[in-house]
């Protein structure tokens, strides 16, 4: 018997909440082996991010070559890629006929403001990577920056998500944990047939560090473990509810949602609605 194995392609972040720790902490949570190939090392906290640290080309290739090569994976996600080289890298392996499912977090600034992907390698995430990808999951902001459209309405989120799908990926999730004035949270899967829009209320919580990365994670393994698209966002929003809604404190600033929550008798309840295109 094997194990269901998940590979993130991330960066590591010191302070444990989001990248690499939060996505192997998550892929434990949801009973799948996980795997990592390290994009850069940052020197980060639940303050902020001090220092950014790339890994070489070359030890960035060689992470997923040793990992692909003997492990495998049911499916991949990416995190934090830093810069165009490192987004190019990433793509030439997304590009071989037998790589597993990918799913894109556009990661490009962190919930304390600081940059995380060099602003002019936002059109290589488009052209090279997203082609590849089964599912991308940018939140408003990141989704407002690849297409140089305002979320303001709904009908402005739907043709944003148009516009993302057109550039390759199989389908968009648009997160809406950046909405301002609203009771309610809502994010939306578009697979070019239907949207599906999946309703929270929303937490008046301080500890949001990691939420993107954890959520990515969580669709990756389930994804890996076979579930349908729809599926595995529908648990993974619950999933991510429950580790946000029992987010504590770590440090002075933003504290790391918490991963383990699921293992508790708290249950989230996700209102979903489908609307065919
Ligand atoms: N205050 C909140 N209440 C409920 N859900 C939230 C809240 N903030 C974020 N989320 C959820 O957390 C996930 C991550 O969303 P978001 O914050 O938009 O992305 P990112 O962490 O990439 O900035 C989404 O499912 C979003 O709906
Ligand atoms: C290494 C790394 N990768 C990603 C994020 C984004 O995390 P979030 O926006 O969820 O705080 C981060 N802060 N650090």
């Amino acid at each position: 018997m094997s194990y269901v194995k998940a590979l993130t392609i991330a960066g590591s972040d010191s302070g444990g909440g989001a990248g690499i720790q939060a996505d192997l902490k998550t892929f434990q949570e949801l009973d799948v082996y996980g795997t990592s190939a390290i994009t850069a090392l940052t020197a980060q906290n639940t303050l902020g991010v001090q220092g950014v640290y790339p890994a070489s080309p070359e030890a960035l290739k060689a992470q997923i070559s040793s990992v692909m090569s003997d492990i495998g994976a049911d499916a991949v996600k990416t995190g934090m890629l830093f810069d165009e080289e490192r987004i190019k890298i990433v793509a030439d392996f997304a590009s071989k006929e037998d790589f597993p499912p990918l799913i894109v977090d556009p990661v490009m600034i962190a919930t304390s403001g600081d940059q995380l992907l060099e602003e002019k390698a936002e059109k290589a995430l488009i052209k090279k990577l997203f082609p590849h990808a089964a599912l991308i999951t940018p939140n408003i902001p990141e989704a407002e920056a690849l297409t140089g459209k305002k979320a303001g309405t709904l009908q402005t989120r739907k043709e944003i998500m148009r516009d993302l799908i057109s550039f390759g990926a199989e389908a968009v999730l648009l997160k809406g944990g950046h909405e301002e004035g609203t009771d309610w949270i809502t994010d939306i899967l578009y697979d070019g047939a239907a949207f599906h829009y999946y309703h929270v209320p929303k937490l008046d919580t301080p500890h949001t560090h990691g939420t993107g990365c954890t959520y990515s994670a969580a669709i990756t393994a389930y994804m890996a473990k076979g579930k349908a698209l729809h599926d595995a966002v529908y648990s993974s929003k619950a999933f991510i509810h429950l580790a946000l809604s029992e987010a504590r404190s770590a440090g002075e600033g933003a504290g790391p949602v918490y991963h383990a929550a699921h293992r508790g008798e708290n249950r989230a309840s996700v209102h979903v609605e489908v609307e065919q295109e």
